[in-house]
């Protein structure tokens, strides 16, 4: 694989076995802790069955998520995320949020501030957040929808904090020295769609999402056709963020991904049809008052990061994207 992962096209990663992690004994958690550790410092990016996590109902979660973006639009903007980029919560329709104006990627295509995202999404935080209040649509639209949503933001944080805690262990760390850090549920969540299109439409300055990378710790990433939706296995990618990077100064970095035409499409008919597609992320973040320049450790010392705080972070990246 190249430095830049094409999220959808990693079907054939090797998928690690998180309930070897849930439920194994000392040595089975440290043979996962030391695998996902090597694939996410070798690639940024892991695949991880989640048969284990019964509480995640992923069928579901997808099928609200579809439910919510075939709303009509006016339904839709009752949720609506501001013009600005703060709160960063509630709908955004498809081309308010500019990827690409986020870093210096995307080389090879266009200059970064001409690539227009073709993806729709719905953003939320901690249930309750006074600082960043979440948008909901009306419930007599869709419902069930808060409900749901919201429980698998909570799912969603304890898997992504156990994740934190195999990585630390695949480290050498304390097992709970992320724990803290994340302990404010400073999380976010997004439900994605890229509405069907054609071959021909997602070239020059258009694509699904532009090339970036996430801006929190780690990110849980589900996307419908890496499969297990009807069923068992349920796999997610996990992908690393640029406060882990920070954290470690480069020894575990960042992993740029983007979405674009899918590989079986390449190359062919710009008229080709090319499906819409769904995808939902978790973006595991650290406290907002957190700060994240290097961690004091000797591994950790390679690149040296300012000493800012994660809030202060994720604002300078989001001002950019609205
Ligand atoms: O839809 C996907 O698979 C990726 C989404 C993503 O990278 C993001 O929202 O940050
Ligand atoms: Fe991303």
């Amino acid at each position: 694989m190249n430095d830049t992962a094409r999220v959808s096209g990693l079907l054939d990663l090797k998928s690690l076995n998180f309930g070897d992690f849930l439920q194994g004994n000392d040595q089975a958690q440290l043979s996962f802790a030391n695998s996902l550790t090597t694939t996410l410092q070798t690639l940024g990016v892991a695949k991880l069955s989640m048969d284990d996590v019964p509480e995640l109902e992923m069928l579901h979660l997808f099928n609200m998520a579809k439910e919510f973006f075939a709303l009509d639009i006016a339904s839709k903007m009752v949720a609506a995320h501001p013009a600005q980029p703060s709160p960063h919560r509630g709908y955004s329709f498809v081309g308010q949020e500019k990827l690409a104006a986020v870093t210096g990627f995307a080389k090879d295509r266009l200059s970064d501030s001409m690539m227009q995202d073709s993806k729709e999404t719905f953003d939320l935080g901690l249930p309750g957040d006074a600082e960043f209040p979440n948008r909901w649509p009306k419930d007599e639209h869709i419902p069930h929808f808060k409900a749901v949503v919201q429980q698998h933001y909570k799912t969603l944080e304890r898997v992504q904090l156990k994740v934190l805690e195999a990585l630390s262990l695949g480290l050498g760390l304390k097992r709970d020295i992320f724990l803290p850090l994340h302990e404010k549920s400073h999380h976010e969540m997004r439900l994605l769609h890229y509405p069907s299109t054609t071959a021909g439409d997602l070239t020059g300055d258009k694509t699904r999402i532009a090339e970036h990378t996430d801006f929190g710790s780690i990110t849980l990433l589900f996307q419908d056709q890496v499969g297990g939706l009807e069923g068992r296995p349920l796999e997610c990618l996990v992908m690393v963020g640029d406060c882990f990077q920070r954290w470690t100064g480069n020894y575990i970095r960042a992993i740029p991904h983007r979405v674009t035409t899918p590989y079986k499409t390449q190359g062919g008919d710009p008229d080709d049809d090319i499906p819409e597609r769904f995808s939902i992320a978790f973006f595991g973040k650290p406290n907002r008052d957190a700060r994240v320049g290097n961690l004091a450790h000797p591994q950790f010392q390679a690149v040296q990061y300012d000493s800012i705080t994660a809030g202060e972070y994720n604002n300078m990246k989001l001002v950019k994207t609205y």
